[in-house]
């Protein structure tokens, strides 16, 4: 079996490396507080804005990206990857000097060449497994998110050993962390959110919903019934796989699940999921990523907006807004949460 690091098998310090977290987004939030929060010499690197204030708002080190990047001995890029290059070139790449270290969450700008780093610096990933938010809030519970780590290039010999020190402070090692490559972990992720993750499971919720509603039955029946309680469904595989989830639900469904599931996923939606993984190896997703924002996202904006006026989305805002205990995890809902509890 593939080893799997955990807190203890990592003997490795970031102690007297200032580290960069550059953006302060979904990711970077995350990153910047749990590393703060495990004793680490933490400075945001952001533009003024929104992310600047919140940052600051946190208790954070607060500079602009240049500056921060001129400061720090490892710079973690946690912008969008699609600006990533722009930023890079203007505003780190002049402050990468010799023996620092070039750290990405995901591998896409270097593995698909939009990012070449300099020969004299170390660059890895450190890539969780999981959404920004939740890798801050699974890590203020005492649990943390897997991540993947992988070394493109080691010239200080320690690149293996920041990276996993890396990992620990931000609580992946209380989850597990795989060793892997920026070509495994670019593929695999792009992948896994296209085809089963993101554009797998809403099509899929969209399709059961959409399907109920069209047959006559009501639309907030539908809703619970194909995204509400997906969430308790798929919690139960997160704490103990299928055989864990089939324990629970009854036998009807199980019976159900066997032999309606593979209707439903068949070979002929393996073979897309196949030319979506051959896409995606080729460069052509990647290269139609860059073209869309270069064009300034005329598809993106389109779908994005015909997505949210969906009638799932409709029923699920009004439905959601009765049941507050739903956003109970997300900080900007406590006090609505509290304030309804009293009632
Ligand atoms: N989202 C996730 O959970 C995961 C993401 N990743 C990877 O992590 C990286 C970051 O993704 P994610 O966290 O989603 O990113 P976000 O979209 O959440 O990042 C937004 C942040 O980037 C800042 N930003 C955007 N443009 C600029 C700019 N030109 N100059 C300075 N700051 C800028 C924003 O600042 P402002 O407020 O000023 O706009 C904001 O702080 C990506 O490589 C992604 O693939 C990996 C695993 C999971
Ligand atoms: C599943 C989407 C993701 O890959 C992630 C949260 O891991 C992302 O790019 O946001
Ligand atoms: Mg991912
Ligand atoms: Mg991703």
């Amino acid at each position: 079996m593939v080893k799997v690091y955990y807190n203890q098998d990592i003997n490795g310090s970031l102690e007297g490396k200032k580290i960069a977290i550059i953006g302060y987004g979904s990711q970077g939030h995350a990153h910047a507080q749990n590393l703060k929060d495990t004793g680490h010499d933490v400075v945001v690197g952001i533009r003024k804005g929104k992310s600047w204030d919140q940052a600051e708002q946190d208790g954070l080190e607060v500079a602009t990206v240049k500056e921060a990047s001129e400061v720090a001995d490892i710079i973690m890029v946690l912008l969008p990857d699609e600006r990533q290059t722009a930023v890079y070139e203007a505003e780190i790449k002049p402050a990468l000097t010799a023996g620092k270290s070039l750290v990405f969450a995901h591998g896409f700008n270097v593995h698909f060449n939009q990012i070449v780093p300099p020969s004299d610096v170390d660059v890895f990933l450190v890539a969780p497994k999981g959404p920004g938010h939740l890798v801050r809030r699974t890590f203020e519970s005492g649990a943390g998110v897997p991540a993947l780590f992988a070394v493109y290039q080691d010239v200080s010999g320690q690149a293996t050993d920041t990276a996993l020190a890396y990992a620990k402070g931000i609580g992946s090692a209380r989850a597990g962390v795989l060793e892997t490559t920026f070509k495994e972990e670019t593929e695999t992720d792009l992948f896994g959110e296209q085809a089963v993750l993101c554009g797998g499971l809403t099509s899929l919720v969209k399709a059961g919903f959409e399907t109920l509603v069209e047959a006559g039955y009501q639309p907030e029946l539908a809703y619970f019934e194909c995204l509400h309680e997906l969430k308790l469904i798929v919690d139960l595989m997160y704490e103990d796989g299928m055989s864990g989830m089939r324990y629970s639900i009854s036998d009807t469904a199980q019976w159900g699940d066997f032999v309606s599931g593979p209707r439903v996923v068949d070979a002929d939606t393996k073979a897309r999921m196949k030319d979506i993984l051959t896409d995606i190896q080729t460069g052509k997703f990647a290269k139609g990523w860059l073209l869309e924002n270069q064009l300034n996202r005329p598809e993106f904006s389109a779908i994005e907006r015909q997505e949210e006026e969906h009638q799932i989305e409709k029923v699920g805002r009004e439905l959601r807004s009765m049941m507050p205990f739903v956003k109970a995890g997300k900080k900007e809902n406590q006090k609505e949460v509290v304030s309804s509890a009293k009632n």
